[in-house]
């Protein structure tokens, strides 16, 4: 029998959601495939949260569709135990134990993985008698993964749950999301601010901007397809063949773009490789239209 393969994790078309007269997400088209751990980075109010929302069912759409796994978001209550989502605040009950968290998460979920559940907790130094109201920033954020983690879903959704946390507790929740992802085969979402973070784990990346996806795809398909191009003063006004100018910028004797495309320019143009820093922010800085003078 052939092969059959997975449906994309997220699959967006024309994707629109408005709240009144704003807009956070505009017509976004994107495919993630399956078994990735995806970065979904972009400044405040790009329009992360909204996306994620939409993903776990929480909020419609205005217009276009979306597909999680294969379904609807939040298709019915089979699709919702295939997705464990951890929101912004990593929120927990402050009067509830650690034990009274994974005792609930027992009864509300049918494939509950005690054994996950406890060692996880274990892996983390959680004592199970503790309230979560006295918990640390990086241990409730251990808790709330746990949680997310025991359903066993299929996709876990991650809201910056780490930007709060020092950067030991961010390595070790990091450190935690991705054991767990690799423990139930599943894919992750993550959305950051810190492209560090991304860098670390990620290796899928969504750039989202003022609304839009800017650039998408697998981090070492992203870096192939990027470089710096450098050229005299003026030599950028009207780009080489082949390349397509992401942000130009001007300094001294030279003119510099962070670029995509394949052709290498012959000289004078001269090309680097760039960092995923630098494609992000190249993004960043065309979306945010404060691309400084840019060459003339
Ligand atoms: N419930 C809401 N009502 C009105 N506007 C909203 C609502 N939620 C989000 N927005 C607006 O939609 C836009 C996108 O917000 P969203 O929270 O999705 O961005 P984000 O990328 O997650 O930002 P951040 O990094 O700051 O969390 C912003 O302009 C925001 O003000």
């Amino acid at each position: 029998m052939p092969h059959k393969e997975p449906p994309p994790v997220l699959r967006a078309e024309g994707l629109t959601k408005k709240y009144g007269r704003r807009t956070a997400l505009s017509e976004v088209d994107l495919t993630v495939p399956a078994g990735r751990v995806i970065g979904l980075v972009g400044p405040n109010g790009a329009g992360k949260s909204t996306l994620l929302h939409l993903a776990c069912g929480l909020i419609e759409p205005t217009s276009g569709s979306l597909r999680v796994l294969g379904s609807a978001p939040a298709a019915g209550p089979s699709h919702l135990a295939r997705v464990g989502f951890v929101a912004q605040d990593t929120p927990v009950y402050g009067s509830f134990t650690v034990a009274d968290h994974l005792r609930m998460g027992a009864k509300l979920n049918p494939g509950w993985d005690r054994a996950l559940a406890e060692r996880r907790v274990a892996q983390a130094g959680l004592n199970p008698a503790q309230r979560a109201g006295g918990l640390s920033g990086g241990q409730r954020a251990q808790l709330a993964l746990t949680i997310a983690a025991a359903k066993r879903p299929d996709l876990l959704i991650f809201d910056e749950p780490a930007a709060a946390l020092d950067p030991l507790a961010r390595a070790g929740f990091l450190r935690n999301l991705l054991e767990s992802a690799a423990e139930l085969g599943a894919a992750a979402v993550l959305s950051s601010h810190l492209l560090g973070d991304i860098e670390r784990v990620c290796d899928h990346l969504v750039v989202l901007c003022a609304s839009r996806v800017q650039v998408a795809g697998d981090v070492r398909d992203v870096l192939a397809a990027h470089r710096r191009l450098i050229a005299p003063r003026g030599g950028l006004v009207r780009p080489p063949a082949g390349v397509e100018i992401v942000q130009a910028e001007s300094a001294g004797e030279h003119d510099t773009a962070v670029v995509r495309g394949d052709a290498v320019p012959p000289e004078p143009y001269r090309v680097e490789p760039v960092s995923l820093e630098d494609i992000v922010l190249a993004y960043m800085t065309r979306a945010s239209g404060t691309t400084g003078e840019g060459p003339r």
